[in-house]
């Protein structure tokens, strides 16, 4: 999906929610587990109850990678049944030397036809530069990341004045444009998004980190908005979890509605 007909749907729909597909076995309902596919099923009332509030869905890729062949089939199914208006991240955070980044996004661009990929940063630009070379898909490189962990080496200031997360995000927007480069800075960082928005003023953002991680969207919002939206704000647990009765996807529509209506208010 190109830049234009995102910033179309987000339009449409009012909304810049993307879901969270982050599907574990041990969470789900019960009476699915007695089906052939109980992830695949799950995914499947998940994305019928919720596609009319989001634009966008992510399957982080090791609920599925833990279950071998198996978990990649229900991966595969899912894509697949994700409506064609919808962007798909795969949330893989790939990256390694040039062949084998290569190698990474056949998987995820070609085999599994996904819109875009989370990248890791850390290999530079010859591990990130084979992705981008993928006609209409996209690289979302990790910018600074919603975990405590952010504060290790992502925060640390260099010689320059710049902190890393700083550095990455100027160094590599040279690297692709806002047609094929966005930016994973998470909500618990929403302090630094002003300042981000000063480096990459155009860029989407992917943003985890409301509900489950205490992230706020109004700060989102506030900080991190553009002319043209510019945002896709993720949330999973908040969303897929919000019920473990029978009626989840019920609870997971509701859920998902009351952020799009939050979302309207401001678009
Ligand atoms: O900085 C990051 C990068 C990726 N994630 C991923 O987003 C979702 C968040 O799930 P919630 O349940 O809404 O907390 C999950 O797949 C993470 O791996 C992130 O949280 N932070």
């Amino acid at each position: 999906m190109n830049r234009s007909t995102l910033i179309e749907q987000i339009k449409e729909k009012k909304s810049f929610l993307c879901v969270g597909l982050d599907t574990d076995i041990r969470k789900i309902p019960q009476h699915l587990l007695d089906l052939d596919d109980p992830i695949f099923e799950f995914n499947k009332q998940i994305i019928d109850a919720t596609k009319d509030y989001c634009v966008a869905y992510k399957p982080n890729i090791a609920f599925y990678e833990a279950h071998g062949p198996k978990g990649w089939e229900s991966l595969k199914k899912t894509i697949d049944y994700i409506p064609s208006t919808h962007f798909t991240i795969a949330d893989a955070k790939r990256g390694d030397i040039g062949n084998t980044s290569g190698l990474y996004a056949r998987a995820f661009f070609e085999e599994m036809n996904f819109d875009s990929i989370t990248v890791a940063p850390y290999m530079g630009a010859d591990s990130v530069t084979p992705f981008l070379e993928f006609e209409g898909k996209w690289v979302i490189l990790l910018g600074l990341t919603s975990n405590p962990g952010a504060e290790d080496f992502q925060q640390l200031e260099l010689v320059n004045g710049n902190k890393v997360y700083q550095e990455v995000i100027s160094g590599s927007s040279k690297w692709g444009t806002k047609d094929n480069l966005m930016y994973v800075v998470g909500a618990t960082r929403a302090e630094a998004l002003a300042d981000i928005r000063e480096i990459i003023p155009d860029s989407f953002l992917l943003i985890p980190g409301v509900g489950a991680q205490g992230g706020s969207l109004e700060d989102v919002i506030k900080y991190g908005m553009n002319d043209d939206i510019g945002l896709l704000v993720n949330s999973t647990r908040g969303i897929i979890y919000a019920d473990m009765s029978p009626s989840f996807a019920e609870s997971a529509a509701n859920e998902a509605k009351k952020i799009q209506q939050q979302m309207a208010a401001f678009l």
